[in-house]
C-alpha cells in the first residue's frame, strides 16, 4: 500500500501545476493570443509582462478559466480546467486584479472572511479552521487594527493589503495577479511583493503575476513571459530575458541595463528617446 502511494505521489508530482498548449483566443475578428505555450511548475513564480494590448490579461483570464480560448488546452494539475466546478477550481486558484476591492461599505473582518467562500457547505459553514486562519492572516498583513474599519474608509494601499487577505485565506495553490501593485506607491508596493515572497517561501504556492514593472518582475519573479501582440516573445529567467536587445524588441525603446549591486540580477533605467 505504502508504496503504492509513494508511487502515485511521485507521479502526480511531475505533473505541472497550470499547463497551456497552443492557446488561441479570439474577441470577435480580433486575435488577441495565438499559439501560446507556457507551462508553470509548483512553487514558480512568473512574470507575465509586455507592452499594452499584447495580451497579459486575456493570458491571465484563460489560465483562471474566466475566458475559454478558441484553440488549445489548459490543464491545471493535470485535469482540463473546464472539467472543475467553480468551486472546486477556486480553492485551487485565486485571483487578484489590479484595484483588488471597490470601496463599499463592508467591514475589513467580512471581506477576509468571504476569501472563505469555496470552504463553505450550503449552509455557510466553514469546512476548515476559518475562523482561526482569518485572525492568523489579519495579523499576519498587520491588518488587525483596521479588522472593524469600513472598506470605503482605507487607503488603496490599505485596501490592496485586504485583497491580499482575502485570497491568502483562500488557500489556494495558484494565485493569478493581474498588476497588484499598479496604485501602489513605491513603499507599498515592496511591501506588498514582499507579502507575497513571504507567503511563497512558506507555503510552496505558484505565482503568475502580470507586471508593468520590469525592475520589480526581476527582483521578485523566477521566470518570465514575455507576449508581444498576442505572440509569444520569450520566456525564460529575468537574466535571460531582460537584456538591452530584448527589451529594445519587445518595447521599441532604448534602456540602459545595469546589474543590481545587492541582488545581482539586471535592471534597467530610462533613457530619453529624444535629446
Ligand atoms: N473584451 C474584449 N473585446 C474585444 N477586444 C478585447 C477585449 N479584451 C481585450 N481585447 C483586446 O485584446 C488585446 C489584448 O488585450 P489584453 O487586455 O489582454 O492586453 P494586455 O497586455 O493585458 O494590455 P494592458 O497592458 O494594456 O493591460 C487588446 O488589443 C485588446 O484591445
Amino acid at each position: 500500500m505504502t508504496e503504492n502511494f509513494d508511487h502515485q505521489s511521485e507521479i502526480s508530482s511531475t505533473v505541472p501545476v497550470v499547463e497551456a498548449r497552443a492557446l488561441r483566443k479570439e474577441y470577435s475578428q480580433f486575435t488577441a493570443l495565438d499559439d501560446i505555450h507556457f507551462t508553470a511548475e509548483e512553487g514558480d513564480w512568473w512574470g507575465i509582462v509586455g507592452p499594452n494590448g499584447s495580451g497579459k490579461s486575456t493570458l491571465l483570464h484563460l489560465l483562471s478559466g474566466i475566458l475559454s480560448p478558441n484553440q488549445g488546452t489548459i490543464h491545471i494539475k493535470g485535469k482540463p480546467v473546464q472539467d472543475y466546478s467553480r468551486k472546486e477550481l477556486s480553492r485551487i486558484i485565486a485571483v487578484l486584479q489590479q484595484d483588488g476591492l471597490p470601496e463599499i461599505g463592508y467591514s475589513v473582518r467580512d471581506v477576509v472572511a468571504m476569501g472563505r467562500y469555496p470552504y463553505q457547505d450550503w449552509l455557510g459553514r466553514d469546512q476548515g479552521f476559518g475562523e482561526e486562519k482569518i485572525e492568523q492572516v489579519l495579523k499576519k498583513l498587520d491588518l488587525t487594527s483596521l479588522a472593524e474599519r469600513r472598506l470605503d474608509e482605507l487607503s488603496g494601499g490599505q485596501r490592496q493589503r485586504v485583497a491580499l487577505a482575502k485570497v491568502m485565506v483562500q488557500e489556494p495553490e495558484i494565485l493569478l495577479l493581474d498588476e497588484p501593485t499598479t496604485f501602489l506607491d513605491v513603499r507599498y508596493q515592496l511591501q506588498f511583493m514582499d507579502l507575497l515572497a513571504h507567503w511563497q517561501q512558506s507555503t510552496g504556492i505558484t505565482i503568475i503575476a502580470v507586471l508593468h514593472d520590469l525592475n520589480l518582475a526581476s527582483l521578485y519573479c523566477n521566470y518570465l513571459c514575455a507576449l508581444k501582440e498576442g505572440q509569444l516573445f520569450l520566456q525564460g529567467t529575468p537574466a535571460e530575458v531582460l537584456t538591452e536587445e530584448n527589451i529594445r524588441g519587445l518595447f521599441e525603446i532604448q534602456p540602459v541595463m545595469v546589474q543590481h549591486p545587492d541582488h545581482h540580477i539586471p535592471q534597467f533605467l530610462l533613457r530619453k528617446q529624444q535629446e
